[in-house]
């Protein structure tokens, strides 16, 4: 047989070197093989990682009995630890999680035993200090006597970020930065049924400026517009943090003022009135002037009230305000 001597054993022959006969044939051939799987194996890697990368996701693998958790390279990334120093486990994991999501991610782990399936949106605190947005899916697959989590970690940060900014636009208005009528529109609503169920006292104070086609002609339309501005500023700088104010549209005003009866709603409403009447506004040929508001109190009555009749009774008591002289305010009952 030809080219029968054996090169087994031969340190300087190159793995890859065919050999003649049978057996030392198909040992070429595994090993080609064998090689071959490597190199597509690598291959496999290069792009899993790449497109978790792209994707901002990675994989984790958890067993609940031992609590070891396994990441992949992107979520060292994600979460901002250097994986030659950061050992992940269980409890190194929550300890990154917002202390405000720590409950909901607990729950979930617990459910997810329930229910195969584990399905979280939830914020971690980055080692630099930075809040990143992550979605965990993951599945329950119990593997013998271990239960083990199987998912992935998407880093969301951007998209949470788009959301978060237009639910804020939906609900403000431009001009002034306030909430608009439709988020106000809402609020109210939950406070009714809030107010129906725990009979928690809450208030309106509608309030209008004084003459204001006046100040426009006057002063100019853009003057005007830097009067609404600026007395938007002063609801958002000297209400309390759950006073609710909103510009209606125009000139016209509300504030939504949870756990607040109708005598200190009059006392709010007088305390914005004498700010605004306060404020000196400027316009733009440098001329100073003042505003004056006239405003209407209204309270939750009683578990029939609905929206339309407290905004009724505010407009009706701004309107006898206007009557009356303006600048002042006027409540179902306790007028100042
Ligand atoms: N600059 C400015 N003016 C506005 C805006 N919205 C409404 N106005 C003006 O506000 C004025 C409201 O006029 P009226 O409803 O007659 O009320 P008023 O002049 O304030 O008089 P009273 O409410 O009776 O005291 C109109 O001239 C509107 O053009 C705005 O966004 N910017």
């Amino acid at each position: 047989m030809k080219g029968t001597s054996n090169n087994h054993g031969n340190a300087k022959e190159a793995p890859d070197t065919p050999t003649s006969g049978g057996s030392s044939d198909s040992v070429w051939r595994l090993r080609r093989e064998l090689e071959q799987a490597r190199q597509e194996i690598a291959e496999l890697k290069r792009t899993l990682h790449r497109v978790q990368q792209i994707a901002r996701l990675g994989y984790w693998r958890l067993s609940l009995k031992t609590s070891e958790l396994f990441w992949s390279e992107v979520i060292y990334d994600i979460f901002g630890v250097d994986p030659k120093t950061f050992v992940p486990s269980l409890t190194a994991f929550k300890a990154m999680v917002h202390p405000e999501d720590l409950e909901s991610v607990e729950a979930a782990l617990i459910r997810a035993q329930h229910k195969n399936h584990h399905d979280i949106v939830h914020r971690i605190i980055r080692p630099d200090g930075e809040v990143r947005w992550v979605h965990e899916l993951a599945d329950y697959a119990p593997e013998g006597d271990e239960q083990i989590l199987i998912g992935t970690v998407r880093d969301i940060t951007e998209q949470k970020k788009l959301e978060l900014r237009l639910r804020q636009l939906s609900r403000t208005d431009e001009l002034t930065g306030l909430f608009n009528r439709r988020y106000f529109m809402q609020r109210l609503v939950q406070e009714l049924a809030r107010y129906r169920r725990y009979g928690r006292s809450t208030s309106v104070v509608l309030f209008d400026f004084d003459h204001f086609k006046r100040i426009n002609d006057t002063h100019g339309h853009p003057a005007g517009d830097q009067v609404l501005v600026k007395v938007g500023k002063l609801l958002q700088e000297r209400l309390r943090t759950n006073d609710i104010p909103a510009r209606l549209g125009g000139e016209e005003f509300v504030l939504l003022l949870p756990e607040t009866g109708p005598e200190e709603a009059v006392e709010v409403a007088e305390k914005v009135r004498r700010l605004v009447m306060e404020q000196e506004y400027t316009s733009e040929e440098k001329h100073c002037f003042k505003v004056t508001i006239t405003c209407g109190v209204s309270a939750f009555q009683d578990v029939e009230e609905t929206v339309e009749a407290i905004l009724h009774r505010a407009d009706e008591n701004l309107y006898q305000g206007k009557r009356t002289g303006r600048n002042r305010v006027i409540s179902d009952g306790w007028d100042s």
